[in-house]
């Protein structure tokens, strides 16, 4: 496939690597604002670039009729606008805040450990990520999905930043240490003991793998899908 990148930072630069690895070509990489002439001699799009960017980009991929995947996170407020306009154009479009297998498992683990503990109240939840001190959002894309899903199954009404005192909320405490790539990790504590799950990224090629993955799936695709449509979940 030949492949745009949009955003070249940690991520595109990963991203490039793997690509070419599994035979693709890189035909632009793109580290601002693009227009839509930019797409002609690409067949998918990769998007990883900033908060700010990203939902320009991936609106060009849609007017373009190329197929994006995108991974930046902290745009989301802008999400329904995207499906609409993704749909006005009847093109292809796959978002998930981590692209990672092991993190698309471990999605599947909190579902189903949510629902086990939700019949036991002794036990109070808190969720915690660690990422590297380059990251702009707080909390982590992944955290908030990871959120989301305890949500939809058990009493928990919302979740909060860095908060303890709302025990309707589930409070996700977000650590900013050097070079961490990025670490999920949740605790149902009761007065006796613990149960903890935890992701930890060792590297960014894990994110970086699933994106080309997730690419190469859509390329002849129309619609919107998700990780788990890719990983037949
Ligand atoms: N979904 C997933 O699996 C993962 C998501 N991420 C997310 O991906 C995003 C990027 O992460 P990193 O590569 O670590 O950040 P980074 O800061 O290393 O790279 C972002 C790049 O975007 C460029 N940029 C700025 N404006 C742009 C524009 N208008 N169009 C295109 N590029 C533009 C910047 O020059 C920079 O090089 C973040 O939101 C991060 O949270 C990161 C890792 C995994
Ligand atoms: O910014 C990062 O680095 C990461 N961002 C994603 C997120 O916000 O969840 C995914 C991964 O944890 C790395």
């Amino acid at each position: 496939m030949n492949i745009a990148l949009l955003g070249y930072g940690r991520m595109g630069k990963t991203i490039e690597r793997l690509a070419i690895d599994r035979g693709h070509h890189i035909v632009l990489k793109a580290s601002s604002p693009i227009v839509v002439k930019d797409l002609e001699q690409a067949d998918i799009a990769i998007e990883f670039s900033l908060p700010g960017a990203a939902f320009q980009n991936i609106t060009r991929c849609f007017e373009a009729n190329t197929p994006v995947v995108s991974g930046t996170t902290g745009w989301l407020e802008n999400y329904d606008q995207a499906i609409a306009i993704c749909k006005q154009y009847d093109a292809a479009f796959i978002y998930a805040s981590n692209f990672s297998l092991g993190v698309n498992l471990f999605f599947e683990l909190n579902k189903q450990l949510a629902k086990l503990m939700q019949r036991f109240k002794e036990y109070s939840l808190e969720m915690e990520e660690i990422h590297h001190t380059k990251k702009l959002d707080a909390p982590s894309g992944t955290a908030i999905s990871l959120a989301e899903q305890v949500i939809e199954i058990s009493n928990h009404t919302d979740w909060e930043l860095n908060e303890f005192g709302d025990t309707t909320k589930i409070p996700i405490i977000a650590k900013r240490i050097e070079d961490v790539p990025g670490t999920h990790r949740l605790t149902y504590s009761s007065t006796v003991d613990e149960i903890q799950i935890e992701h930890k990224a060792l590297n960014r090629d894990g994110f970086a793998l699933g994106a080309v993955i997730a690419a190469e799936w859509l390329q002849h695709k129309k619609g919107v899908y998700s990780m788990k449509d890719v990983l037949g979940l």
